[in-house]
């Protein structure tokens, strides 16, 4: 089953052509990879997939509801979440706190048993924790719950944001570039993270540079440039597209 389609996006800033007639499907569970040099309109393409940005045309479809101009935060709702290329965290709240917050968009409460505490809150508090405490194992942040986010070594905050994106229980989780800044160690272990989120049965969507992991761990590639979709297909047969290496200036991309 398809769980997102985009037909014949484009979005343009005044006479900047930043996304122009993009159509792709993504299948449930997949990991998909949207690469292309600089400009080429990957950012862009996600803030038009979460409701940053409103598309000048074309249409987007989840689980075939068609999202295209909706509010991010009803996008959210839905369950389409996402991680920034700059960081987005609470600075001032801890780790685990971070992770609750996430959680609260989902878990709903009476007024009334919110001002009171009373037992039904206290309950709902009690499973957020143990989840928020779930999801920091699984990113491997468990020992650092109490700590503040913003003392979080730079790889650690990348991971803080991709379990707030799990915390929201998303179907479809958007990744902008979560390896930049990292040695190679530490983008190894988040390949194995993207694929234990696969295992979750998770949908997965990511901007990434390094060719290295996108070759690796996508079921697809979708390559943009200039705005422009000029391939799509499993990572053997986009590696060796003539229109990509073009693209890349006669770089080897891999
Ligand atoms: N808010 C905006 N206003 C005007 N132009 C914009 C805006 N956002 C993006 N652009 C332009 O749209 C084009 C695509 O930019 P975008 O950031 O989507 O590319 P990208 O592929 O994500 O690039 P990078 O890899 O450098 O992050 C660029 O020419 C950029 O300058």
């Amino acid at each position: 089953m398809y769980i997102l389609e985009v037909r014949q996006l484009t979005k343009h800033f005044g006479g900047i052509k930043a996304i122009e007639d993009v159509s792709f499907k993504i299948k449930e569970g997949d990991i998909v990879s949207i690469i292309g040099p600089n400009g080429a309109g990957k950012t862009t393409l996600f803030n038009c997939l979460t409701g940053i940005a409103i598309p000048t045309k074309g249409n987007i479809y989840f689980m075939n509801m068609e999202i295209s101009n909706l509010p991010s935060h009803r996008i959210a709702e839905l369950g389409i979440a996402r991680t920034f290329q700059n960081i987005r965290l609470f600075s001032e709240m801890t780790v685990l706190e971070n992770v609750m917050v996430s959680q609260h968009t989902r878990v709903k409460y009476g007024l009334i048993s919110a001002i009171i505490r009373g037992g039904n809150y206290r309950n709902k508090e009690q499973i957020i924790t143990e989840k928020a405490f779930e999801y920091l194992e699984l990113v491997g942040l468990e020992n650092y719950a109490n700590t503040m986010a913003s003392n979080l070594p730079y790889g650690n905050q990348r991971r803080l944001e991709i379990a707030r994106a799990l915390a929201t229980e998303a179907k479809i989780i958007l990744l902008d570039e979560p390896t930049a800044g990292m040695n190679p160690i530490e983008t190894s272990e988040v390949m194995s993270l993207i694929k234990k989120i696969k295992e979750l049965g998770k949908t997965i969507i990511l901007i990434e540079h390094d060719m290295r992991l996108v070759m690796n761990i996508s079921d697809r590639v979708i390559v943009l440039d200039h705005g422009v979709k000029i391939a799509e297909g499993p990572p053997e047969d986009v590696k060796n597209d003539p229109l990509v290496i073009e693209a890349y200036l006669g770089r080897e991309i891999y």
